[in-house]
């Protein structure tokens, strides 16, 4: 049972021009998003860079203008009150990003950092307040010598999990984390995606992951939705993104992995390149080989071409 769902969602941004600064166009970052959430799952947002990944975590926490859609949360119309201070939601929903030192105010300590979000929203005397950070920072492996110490003395890693500990400091629900790792070492990348796999066992959160990274999505995520140009071109479990990818896209994208599945890899190549003539990457279309268009959310319709694409080209 989902305990948020996402319904049409649309992120438009008006470009202007001409001599009077009219829209003349819009930016449709997100166009047409739909999910659902579950307790304990991570759900992985994958694509190219300018797909609109990060539109959608933001739109959804509230941090981005909603042009059109719904966001429902335990069974309520909220899209209209994501930015209210103190409300249930801003609580219960919480945002990680990829670049932990400019997601913290570098002239304040850790301490201070991590009270924020229990000064909002927990009512709790300075002593129960001190003693709630401190389970926190022991929680994400720290002690309580980092109270009292600014952020440019921790390491990209450790800041990565202060801003966790900063972010489960209210017991949420969900946490919408932007590239988490993407700005780490490769070791520590390792650490930290286990880590959040620790935290996410204990307190039962679930994770909206966003990643250009199939790698680490594979690593991470229940459920994965292919994004491009705004919109889910595909969406399914682990096994099915990875084992049967239904569309070109994805395939695509699984095929620019470095070294994985190596067996399979060279077969996923060979199919792409058979149905790469027919598609084409600057439109919200898909083409087939003689030119027929299908829109990208016509998944079925998609699937049948890309499979006869690659038919054809000697599967
Ligand atoms: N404030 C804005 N005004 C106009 N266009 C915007 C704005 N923010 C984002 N965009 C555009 O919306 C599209 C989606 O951007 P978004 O940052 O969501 O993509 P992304 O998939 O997260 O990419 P990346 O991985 O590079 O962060 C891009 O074309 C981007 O240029």
């Amino acid at each position: 049972m989902s305990f948020m769902q996402i319904k049409d969602l649309n992120v438009h941004y008006p470009i202007r021009g001409g001599f009077f600064n009219t829209v003349v166009d819009h930016v449709y970052a997100v166009d047409g998003v739909s999910m659902e959430f579950e307790k304990g799952k991570t759900y992985g947002l994958v694509g190219e860079s300018g797909s609109g990944k990060s539109t959608t975590g933001k739109a959804i926490i509230g941090l981005e203008k909603i042009t059109s859609g719904q966001i429902i949360y335990e069974g309520q119309n909220v899209t209209n009150q994501r930015r209210k201070r103190n409300s249930a939601y801003n609580r219960d929903i919480q945002m990680i990003f990829q670049d932990s030192t400019s997601a913290m105010n570098p002239r304040k300590r850790i301490q201070e950092i991590i009270a924020e979000p229990i000064r909002n929203f927990m009512k709790v005397s300075p002593q129960e307040e001190k003693r709630r950070i401190i389970e926190l920072l022991e929680i994400v492996g720290m002690s309580e010598e980092a109270l009292l110490k600014y952020p440019h003395e921790f390491s990209g890693g450790q800041k990565q999990r202060l801003g966790i500990a900063r972010a489960v400091a209210c017991n949420p629900k969900m946490i919408i984390a932007d590239e988490p790792v993407s700005a780490l070492d490769l070791s520590v990348q390792a650490q930290v995606l286990n880590f959040m796999k620790d935290i996410q066992n204990e307190f039962g959160l679930s994770y909206l992951f966003i990643s250009h990274d199939l790698g680490v999505v594979r690593h991470m995520c229940d459920h994965i939705s292919i994004m491009y140009k705004g919109r889910f071109v595909e969406s399914g479990t682990r096994e099915e993104i990875y084992a049967n990818p239904q569309h070109v896209y994805t395939n695509r994208l699984l095929s620019a992995i470095p070294n994985i599945e190596p067996e399979t890899r060279d077969e996923r190549k060979v199919k792409r390149r058979a149905v790469e003539a027919a598609y084409k990457a600057d439109s919200h279309k898909y083409f087939d080989e003689n030119g027929k268009v299908y829109p990208l959310k016509d998944l079925s319709q998609t699937h049948k071409v890309a499979m006869m694409g690659a038919e054809r080209g000697g599967m």
